[in-house]
């Protein structure tokens, strides 16, 4: 199915159960629980929540030391042997994402679990990068590219790839403006369940559900316009408060001397 199509009813169900995760020795989660059965659902939090951490798990990398992750009744460290292709993630470094050395090498990469020849695969992400007006991108190799035009190429393998589940870290963080707006676009009109991690607040705020993370847990799951607003409070406060303790340590001003 095109992530162009129009938004379809399919969702799709995603369980998270009393959760301990550590990375190295950092416990990131502890007992964390959540049903993910929103078609867009929104991630916010401070840098170091663990909202990168909840998408490794999602799509397997990461296994939590206790608790279940299942996506659509399947454990997630089982879902690329049972269903490849059924997640789909979008790494906050492309670097991480990227393995072919061209454009529409990776790009082809992402049809490989349609088993369809590599030949054809080629051809099918020709044809898609030139329907985005992109036909110029098809031999371009990832180094001579940009970050942002990295991020693009990322997001265009998704696409392309088509999973039923989009997990999406960071999505805008190297877009410009055009580039935020289309991409914005294209999660709109996606077909699929997408979860979108971000700071920046206005890709999600219309969104049905947000999930604010706070050093693992979670401080608020509700409407994006909420969630996004009791962030926007709670940082606000932060920051007097901050500024408040700063002043209280700065000498006194010359004036306040004489
Ligand atoms: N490889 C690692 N080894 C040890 N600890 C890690 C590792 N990766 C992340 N962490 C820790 O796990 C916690 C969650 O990190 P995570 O990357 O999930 O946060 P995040 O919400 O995605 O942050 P950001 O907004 O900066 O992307 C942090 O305390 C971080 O320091």
């Amino acid at each position: 199915m095109s992530i162009l199509q129009a938004k379809s009813n399919a969702i799709s169900l995603l369980d998270i159960h009393d959760v301990t995760l550590l990375r190295g020795s950092c416990k990131v989660f502890d007992a964390l629980t959540l049903q993910l059965n929103e078609s867009r659902i929104g991630l916010i939090g401070d840098n170091g929540a663990g909202k990168s951490s909840l998408f490794r798990m999602i799509c397997g990398l990461d296994t939590p030391q206790s608790g279940s992750v299942r996506v659509r009744h399947i454990d997630a460290h089982q879902v690329n042997s049972k269903r490849p292709g059924m997640v789909g993630m979008m790494f906050q470094n492309p670097d991480d994402q990227i393995i072919f050395p061209t454009v529409e090498e990776e790009l082809a990469l992402g049809l490989s679990p349609s088993g369809i020849s590599r030949r054809e695969a080629i051809t099918r992400a020709r044809d898609f990068l030139a329907s985005r007006g992109l036909a110029h991108w098809s031999e371009r190799t990832i180094g001579s590219l940009s970050q942002g035009q990295r991020q693009h190429v990322c997001w265009l393998a998704l696409m392309i790839a088509s999973p039923e589940l989009l997990l999406l870290d960071e999505p805008f963080a190297s877009l410009d403006l055009p580039g935020q707006a289309l991409l914005g676009m294209d999660i709109a009109k996606a077909s699929q369940q997408v979860i979108v991690s971000t700071h920046l607040l206005h890709h999600v705020r219309s969104f049905e559900r947000v999930i604010w993370l706070d050093k693992g847990q979670v401080r608020a799951d509700g409407s994006g316009q909420s969630v996004c607003a009791a962030y926007e409070s709670d940082v606000a406060a932060r920051l007097a408060a901050q500024a408040l303790s700063f002043n209280d340590g700065l000498p006194d001003s010359p004036e306040s001397i004489r």
